[in-house]
């Protein structure tokens, strides 16, 4: 087997650029693919097995992601209904923003070609547990290499939660620690956003993080019985459709969601966990009611 990796850029290939430097170290044989223009997306995702997805608008001062939905949403949309097409059985990581909305519009769409895969769609969350081993490393001294903080919910403000209870290996923080760590993790992209004033987002960073992810998904379809990532997937770990976790990677996707991160979690993160799940309630139905509307409008044509 020889996974290929596409990203689906049309116009600008840096970030492409950035995981394929990124992914030169991989035991697993890749290739990343780019392409200029719509007439060559069909070739290009043929026997693809990773596409990953970071087309459409950053953020710039004041907004939040979801004030990229209106553009990013049709945008995502399209690209997936070719991934649908060309290559159904690919891994799909999704980085356009507001994640928390594209990964159910992804799902809709595929549901409707009738390919859709729920061990196969993901919405990338990896910056955030990149900046929260970081955070964590820097607060406590640590060595960067052997932290690692599980960020589950969602990929936007208060849904982003940093289990600082759950990291590995084990420290202790205080609660002013624990209250101002996890909204640093929280804030982090908008913190970034409004350093650039106007210039975009993250994006060294997010091509990192785009980059980790990938190389996750490589080695599991190599076989790797060991790949663990946290990722905004569909999930029965709460009453919630999509829902970012830990789960254990394989050749087939998703293996198992690891549910023992969410037992035994601190009074904080036990409220901030119920805080967050209407929010991000509303941004997963945002983006099932926008592809069943499109629907609808598109019969009634
Ligand atoms: N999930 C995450 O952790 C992160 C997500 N993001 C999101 O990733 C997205 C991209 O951000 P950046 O790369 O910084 O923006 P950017 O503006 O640097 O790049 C976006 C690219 O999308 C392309 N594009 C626009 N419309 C397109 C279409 N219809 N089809 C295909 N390509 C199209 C543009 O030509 C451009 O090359 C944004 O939505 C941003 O919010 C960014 C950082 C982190
Ligand atoms: O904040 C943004 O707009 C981009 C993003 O998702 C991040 O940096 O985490």
């Amino acid at each position: 087997m020889s996974p290929l990796v596409s990203e689906l850029h049309l116009y600008d290939i840096a970030n492409v650029k950035g995981v394929a430097a990124d992914l030169s170290h991989c035991n697993t044989p890749s290739q990343v693919l780019d392409f200029t223009g719509p007439s060559e997306l069909a070739n290009c995702l043929k026997g693809v097995d990773v596409v990953v997805i970071p087309a459409g608008v950053p953020r710039k001062p004041g907004m939040t992601r979801d004030d990229l939905f209106n553009i990013n949403a049709s945008i995502v949309k399209s690209l997936v209904e070719a991934v649908a097409d060309n290559c159904p059985e690919a891994f799909i990581h999704i980085i356009s923003n507001p994640v928390n909305s594209t990964v159910p519009i992804a799902a809709e769409v595929l549901k409707q070609k009738g390919v859709y895969n729920p061990k196969k769609l993901f919405g990338v969350t990896t910056l955030d547990v990149v900046r929260a081993n970081t955070f964590v490393a820097q607060k406590k001294n640590l060595n960067l290499i052997d932290v690692d903080v599980p960020v589950v919910g969602g990929h936007a403000g208060i849904t982003i939660l940093p289990l600082l209870s759950k990291t590995r290996p084990s420290v202790t923080f205080t609660d002013e620690e624990t209250e101002q760590l996890t909204k640093r993790i929280q804030n982090a992209g908008t913190e970034v956003v409004e350093a650039k004033a106007g210039a975009g987002s993250a994006t060294l960073s997010m091509a990192y993080a785009a980059a980790r992810f990938v190389e996750s998904s490589l080695r599991a379809l190599a076989g790797d019985p060991d790949v663990y990532e946290c990722t905004f997937v569909q999930s029965e770990l709460t009453e919630l459709p999509f829902f970012a976790s830990r789960v254990k990677l394989g050749k087939n996707g998703v293996e198992s969601i690891i549910s023992a991160d969410l037992e035994g979690v601190t009074e904080y993160e036990a409220k901030a966990l119920e805080a967050l799940k209407s929010e991000l309630k509303v941004s997963i139905e945002k983006g099932i009611e926008f592809v069943h509307k499109q629907q609808t409008a598109a019969a009634s044509v």
